[in-house]
């Protein structure tokens, strides 16, 4: 079971502008959700006490919300606070943990929740930084880099796409074959987990972080995302998360179709020979000796597949700066990073 909040201010205490903005605020909440109706089990709302003229219920039901429980309360009295306000719990009969309820605060309600809010373009969405760009150009050194600074946490979705590679290569699935990717990916019980020291992945109850940094992982990576089954389960994963909490995000697809959204959009880029100079370095730091003229060949052969799948490919979205990090290092990219961000938040 989760619990999902939402929050709305209403214009005038009249039965019409209670009704419509109680609908405005669930057909948000059931749609950041992706909220089937029969997954909820009860909603309980509250309205201040400056609001008689209508109970907010009565919109739930004429939205088809007609099994489950719904009650409506009156808010709690505090000196100073908001205003000609509607509360929402929804509670949901869902195993996906309290963490993945995308809650949502509307209107002058976007002032009770700061840490979720971002600024008019959001409409209360939280803080979202999109960096996408080709294998090896710095995304997630960035991606981890500008959001240690902002003191919020770094999602990388590459390495669900290669958790997913690593189970089927364990399992024997057919990379090739969409439909069974997406039953495996089902059965596969990836997970992402965001502590101190970064993201973790596992695969149910197995840590699988750094297995899933083998060169063999990441080509899998590559095929294993080509199919639109795998892609859609993956994207909805990743909105859910993005959804309730502030995030970083990098990957191919995030400024395009995860989050279109988001606060900034960074198109992160570097020549392939640059990027294949990196994982050489890389690859020596851990003992392993690749020949380059390989490296800037499978490098090419990855963005081919990339940018040539049909279902969202990688491309550089409309609205997205382009960043070509060829002759920066890391840390002058995570400064570009957060001006830019800073001038679209002013
Ligand atoms: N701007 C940069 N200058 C030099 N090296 C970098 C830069 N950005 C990243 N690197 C290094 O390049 C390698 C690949 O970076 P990574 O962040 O894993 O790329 P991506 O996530 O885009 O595949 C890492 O070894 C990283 O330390
Ligand atoms: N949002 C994403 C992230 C990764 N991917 C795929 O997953 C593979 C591995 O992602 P990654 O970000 O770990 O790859 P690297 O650039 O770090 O090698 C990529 O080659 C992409 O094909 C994707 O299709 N969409």
């Amino acid at each position: 079971m989760i619990a999902i909040r939402g929050a709305i201010t209403v214009d005038a205490n009249t039965r019409e502008a209670i009704l419509q903005e109680t609908e405005a605020l669930l057909k948000e909440i059931l749609e950041r959700n992706s909220l089937e109706r029969e997954e909820i089990v009860g909603i309980n709302f509250t309205a201040t006490r400056d609001l008689t003229a209508a109970y907010p219920a009565v919109a739930a039901r004429s939205l088809g919300l007609v099994d489950c429980s719904l009650m409506c309360f009156q808010e709690m009295h505090v000196e100073n606070s908001l205003p000609m306000c509607i509360r929402a719990m929804v509670l949901v009969e869902r195993q996906t943990g309290q963490k993945s309820a995308a809650h949502v605060y509307m209107k002058e309600a976007r002032r009770l929740r700061p840490d979720l809010a971002s600024g008019e373009a959001g409409a209360g969405r939280p803080l979202a930084v999109a960096i996408d760009g080709p294998a090896g150009a710095g995304k997630s050194t960035v991606a981890k880099g500008v959001a240690k600074r902002l003191g919020i946490i770094y999602v990388d979705t590459g390495a669900m796409y290669r958790a997913l590679a690593l189970h089927c290569m364990e399992q024997g699935v057919d990379l090739e074959d969409g439909e069974a990717l997406a039953k495996a990916l089902d059965r596969s019980g990836i997970r992402l987990e965001h502590g101190s020291d970064g993201q973790r992945v596992f695969l149910g109850e197995r840590d699988v972080t750094e297995e899933i940094r083998r060169e063999d992982v990441g080509n899998n990576a590559s095929r294993v995302s080509v199919h639109p089954d795998v892609r859609e389960k993956m994207v909805e994963m990743q909105q859910r998360i993005a959804g309730s909490q502030a995030v970083v995000m990098d990957g191919r697809d995030i400024g395009t179709h995860v989050l279109p959204d988001a606060t900034l959009k960074v198109y992160l880029t570097a020549s392939s020979l640059v990027r294949a100079q990196r994982r050489h370095l890389e690859l020596q730091a851990k003992g392993m000796e690749r020949r380059l003229d390989l490296l800037v060949e499978e490098i090419e052969e990855r963005d081919r597949r990339d940018m040539e799948r049909e279902h969202a490919p990688l491309r550089q979205a409309e609205d997205a700066v382009l960043l070509d990090a060829s002759d920066l290092d890391a840390e002058q990219v995570v400064e570009r990073v957060l001006s830019l961000l800073e001038r679209v938040e002013a």
